[in-house]
């Protein structure tokens, strides 16, 4: 198998230095409901999954991107490979060999090229590989289908590639089928399959999470070795932010579809800006049980990627949020129901004066709430506020109206957080300002 150098000084586009290039990506899901959805009037609703990501990629980096279930890392790895279309935005790709060019501008022949340049790795190498092919079959498929190569040409093609991923003695290997073999070597295989058509990139998505914890660096060593060998670039996907400081030069922090924090992988994890990014940082289990440290998980789950907080969607957790972080109707909703959790006793009289809350449930700097009398409603208000005056969201409120039996509570509007540069990283969160 022919090996590419390293890096390239110069390329054909005299962009050598970004391998791919994403200019305020979006990719939005639309989903359609059913039937019962649609004749009661319920709208669509659209995950914004990827929600205005822009980074580029240099050639031979290996970029992490870390966040929680849903924050929209593999819709955005997906998306690199035209796996899903973007909604907006825009990705640019610069090949060595065939110039710059616009992913979602490809059709058909350059689609397909781009799929063999650009090669993911998936979490379950189980669910990767077929388990009537062999692994001989398998890692020389996609050979097979591109009709690079066939016969002895496509065997030693495969068995070179096999031993390049540490699958030797090759002969022991090429007839067996995945079942005959371990997670770890199952994924050696997977791996050998996606550099078997010599790719510029590797999308990476959680490769190593499915496998024993003794088998983990190792695969990601091979990882390593490679991208050195072959001048391979990665996008590394994770949850798991103690692998991605091993692993990545460096590291873009994801929340419900943006990146909230990116920078080098020392400045990360030594100098941690964002809220979001801290907590990750205290929930990596210690190793040491005499040096445990007390987990500091962020509060409540993953908002709806559908319905976003306003503002900054990681506000509703933030243990450092302040005034002008979009506090809104749905955050006094949670409040006034955290309140009857402690106060059980008082829900019925208290429930009679505030009156329906669903109302909240709709995204509003303001929420009217009320059914018992202004009076009351605010005095109830006060009582809440009382029992926790540190709590954020009051910081976060303007002021409150009477309307007629209800009030309207008005909260300080804000818009979601530019990343902007905050020492060695770009940061999205309003405590920072912008240093450029
Ligand atoms: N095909 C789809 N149709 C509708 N919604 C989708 C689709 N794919 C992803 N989503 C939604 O988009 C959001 C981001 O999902 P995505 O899988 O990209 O996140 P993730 O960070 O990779 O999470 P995980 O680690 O669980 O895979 C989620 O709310 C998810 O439910």
């Amino acid at each position: 198998m022919p090996t590419k150098p390293e890096i390239l000084s110069s390329s054909p586009t005299g962009r050598s230095e970004v391998v791919l290039d994403i200019d305020q990506l979006a990719v939005h899901f639309q989903l359609q409901g059913g039937a019962l959805s649609r004749l009661f009037g319920l709208k669509a609703r659209r995950v914004r999954a990827v929600d205005g990501v822009s980074v580029s990629l240099k050639r031979g980096e290996v970029l992490g991107l870390v966040g929680e279930s849903g924050s929209g890392k593999s819709t955005f790895g997906r998306a690199l490979l035209g796996l899903v279309p973007a909604t907006d935005g825009r990705i640019t790709y610069h090949s060595q060999d065939r110039g710059e060019r616009r992913v979602s501008e490809m059709r058909g022949a350059e689609l397909r090229q781009l799929r063999t340049d650009l090669q993911m790795v998936f979490q379950d190498p189980h669910a990767a590989l077929n388990p009537s092919m062999t692994i001989e079959e398998a890692v020389g498929h996609p050979l097979v289908i591109h009709k690079i190569a066939s016969g002895k040409a496509l065997k030693t093609q495969v068995a070179a590639a096999l031993e390049r991923v540490g699958l030797s003695p090759v002969e022991r290997f090429l007839p067996k089928y995945p079942s005959d073999l371990s997670g770890g070597q199952k994924q050696r295989a997977v791996i050998a399959r996606a550099i078997i058509l010599n790719p510029e990139v590797l999308v990476a998505d959680e490769p190593v999470s499915m496998l024993d914890m003794s088998v983990r660096a190792k695969i990601l060593q091979l990882m390593l070795d490679l991208k050195q060998e072959m001048g391979l670039t990665y996008v590394y996907i994770t949850h798991d932010l103690a692998s991605a400081k091993y692993f990545c030069d460096r590291i873009a922090i994801m929340y419900l579809g943006r990146i909230v924090e990116i920078g080098p992988t020392a400045e990360i994890f030594e100098n941690p800006r964002h809220p979001y990014t801290k907590a990750l940082l205290k929930a990596i289990p210690e190793p040491d049980p005499d040096r445990m440290v007390p987990r500091d998980l962020p509060r409540g789950e993953i908002p709806d990627a559908a319905e976003p907080p306003l503002g900054c969607s990681f506000h509703p957790r933030c243990a450092e949020a302040i005034e002008g972080c979009g506090w809104e109707s749905r955050d006094l909703r949670t409040l006034i129901e955290e309140h009857w959790t402690r106060k059980v006793e008082a829900y019925d009289d208290e429930k009679a004066v505030i009156g329906d809350l669903g109302s909240l449930d709709q995204p509003s700097t303001t929420a009217r709430i009320g059914a018992g009398g202004a009076g009351q409603v605010r005095a109830l208000l006060d009582r809440i506020k009382a029992e926790k005056p540190d709590e954020p969201l009051w910081k976060g409120v303007r002021d409150i109206e009477d309307a007629g039996n209800a009030v309207e509570v008005h909260f300080v509007p804000a818009d979601a957080p530019k990343l902007r540069r905050a020492g060695g990283v770009d940061v999205a969160c309003v405590l920072y300002p912008d240093e450029s």
